[in-house]
């Protein structure tokens, strides 16, 4: 049994689960240790007991940690990048630029720990100095999802450390093996005893004592709107502080004036890449009229031909759904959009195995055509490879339809119009915009999150992490 960290052991858990690979689903990659609530409430009390020491260490000591697990982590992307793909299902090249992702993640936030500063501002009375300092918050407990198995448990795990907190990270029971591997590294590069914790298990048992113990000072989660929902309701009633990142029903806007190519490359790298399972993923694409049919031809014909395989083999463009309950919700959508009247143009079929003859969650990715604003698959998160487009007159109407979402993570815009490009980047409701690129696929070191229902809290990523992370002291002095 692979086993969880707490208090700088190893311990096992009074259950395992089974790590699949949804390419082939007859490959076990390893049993993972699942903590009872018992086990997670001793990984709290080691992370309060570690608090004192950790939020008293140098930035030295935490620039060194952060620095040589993000060595190592770069150093092993092609290793890790063949576990993640291997327990998650996206390509190879997804999953080792995502493991590249986390290596360079840590390592900026080694750097963050040398930065952390404060200011020193007159009083406004005379004789009185005053300083702003950052604190950390203590324990951080974060809970982080299957799609992104490395990068997101690094992108909350690396500035919780870097800011001098202590961590219980809980991963999603999909996919223990990336954390898992985190855990290890930080581990034999002398993480002292406490400092990080890893708590496998499930959400509801090991998740939840992270939400109502009230050792556990902040929350980071990453997820669906329904869990995030929850999250909020219990940090609300104990007052913790608490940070969620959620769904999206990304737009997509293409104009007329969109150079083709670049329209349907990005479309199809934003909806359909990473198995469409991706939280920035545009799963509707706007387009104004005079392109509408050239565009949705030349998009068919891409996907007509788009290679669904093994995800750890050459040449495959897109790998299988995580499981067969997320496949089973993809389905339903797409039963949904035709019940609704939308015209299924390719994709959509089950494939049951790969081209090796492997049995795996496969779908052919899918696309709808003459939908409406208001389908359920134009308004909920499938989060699966089943894309919608909308006409519209002009780009007025697109703009309008963009933001017509309970959403705001995520849009994007074709278009070689200045002008459009530059109102859209104005107007678009949502936390990232791009112009000419994937909605999808974001830089690890700029703020990362959303608006509306997509996100609360402060952002994630780059600078702006340390909203979350720490807390801000103003201290005042008579000289
Ligand atoms: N926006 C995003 O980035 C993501 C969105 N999703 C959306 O969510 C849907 C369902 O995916 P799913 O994985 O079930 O998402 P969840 O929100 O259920 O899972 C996210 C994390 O929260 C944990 N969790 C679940 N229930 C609780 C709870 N009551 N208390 C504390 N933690 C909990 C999960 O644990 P465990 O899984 O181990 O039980 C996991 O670690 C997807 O189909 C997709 O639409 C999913 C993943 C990412
Ligand atoms: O698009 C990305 O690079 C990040 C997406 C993400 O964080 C998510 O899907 O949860």
């Amino acid at each position: 049994m692979i086993q969880n960290l707490i208090a700088g052991e190893w311990v096992e858990g009074p259950r395992a689960s089974r790590n699949i690979n949804p390419s082939d689903t007859r490959d076990v990659i390893g049993e993972y240790a699942q903590a009872d609530a018992a086990q997670a409430r001793e990984a709290v009390a080691a992370a309060r007991a570690a608090f004192p020491a950790w939020s008293q260490s140098t930035p030295q000591q935490r620039f060194d940690l952060l620095d040589a697990a993000g060595s190592e982590i770069l150093a092993r992307r092609a290793e890790l990048g063949d576990l993640l793909a291997r327990e998650e299902g996206k390509t190879l090249p997804e999953a080792i630029g995502e493991v590249a992702r986390a290596g360079n993640i840590f390592k900026f936030f080694a750097g963050e720990a040398l930065r952390v500063g404060g200011e020193s501002i007159p009083s406004v009375r005379p004789g009185i100095g005053v300083e702003v300092t950052r604190e950390p918050l203590g324990v951080v407990g974060l809970i982080t999802p299957w799609n992104f198995p490395i990068a997101i448990p690094a992108w909350k795990l690396a500035p919780a450390l870097a800011f001098g907190n202590t961590v219980v990270m809980k991963p999603a029971e999909l996919v223990p093996a990336s954390a898992w591997a985190l855990a290890d590294i930080l581990h034999r590069h002398g993480c002292p005893k406490g400092v990080f914790n890893l708590v496998m298990g499930r959400g509801s048992e090991v998740g939840a004592v992270l939400l109502d113990d009230r050792r556990v000072d902040a929350i980071s989660f990453t997820g669906s709107v329904a869990t995030g929902q929850k999250i909020a309701q219990a940090c609300v009633a104990r007052m913790a502080k608490f940070q969620l990142e959620m769904g999206g029903k990304n737009p997509m806007v293409v104009l007329d004036d969109a150079d083709l190519d670049v329209a349907v490359a990005a479309a199809v790298n934003s909806g359909y890449f990473s198995t469409g399972q991706r939280c920035t993923a545009s799963s509707r694409l706007i387009v104004t009229r005079g392109i509408h049919d050239r565009f949705v031809a030349a998009l068919t014909e891409r996907l007509r031909s788009i290679k669904v395989d093994d995800a750890r083999k050459a040449g495959t463009e897109i790998g299988p759904v995580v499981d067969a309950s997320q496949l089973e919700q993809d389905l339903a959508y797409i039963a949904i959009g035709e019940a609704e009247g939308a015209r299924r143009v390719v994709g959509g079929e089950v494939i049951a195995q790969s081209s090796d003859g492997a049995p795996g969650h496969y779908l052919r990715p899918a696309l709808f055509v003459d939908t409406t604003p208001e389908m359920r698959i134009n308004r909920e998160e499938i989060f699966g490879p089943v894309v919608s487009v909308i006409a519209v007159r002009d780009y007025d109407e697109a703009l309008a339809l963009a933001n017509d979402t309970p959403f705001g993570l995520a849009a994007g815009i074709a278009t070689t119009s200045l002008k459009h490009a530059t109102h859209f980047k104005r107007h678009a409701q949502a936390g990232m915009v791009m112009v000419n690129l994937p909605t999808a696929g974001v830089d690890y070191h700029v703020p990362f999150g959303g608006r509306k229902g997509s996100s609360h809290g402060p952002r994630e990523q780059g600078r702006y992490a340390a909203e979350f992370y720490t807390t801000v002291k103003t201290a005042y002095t008579q000289a």
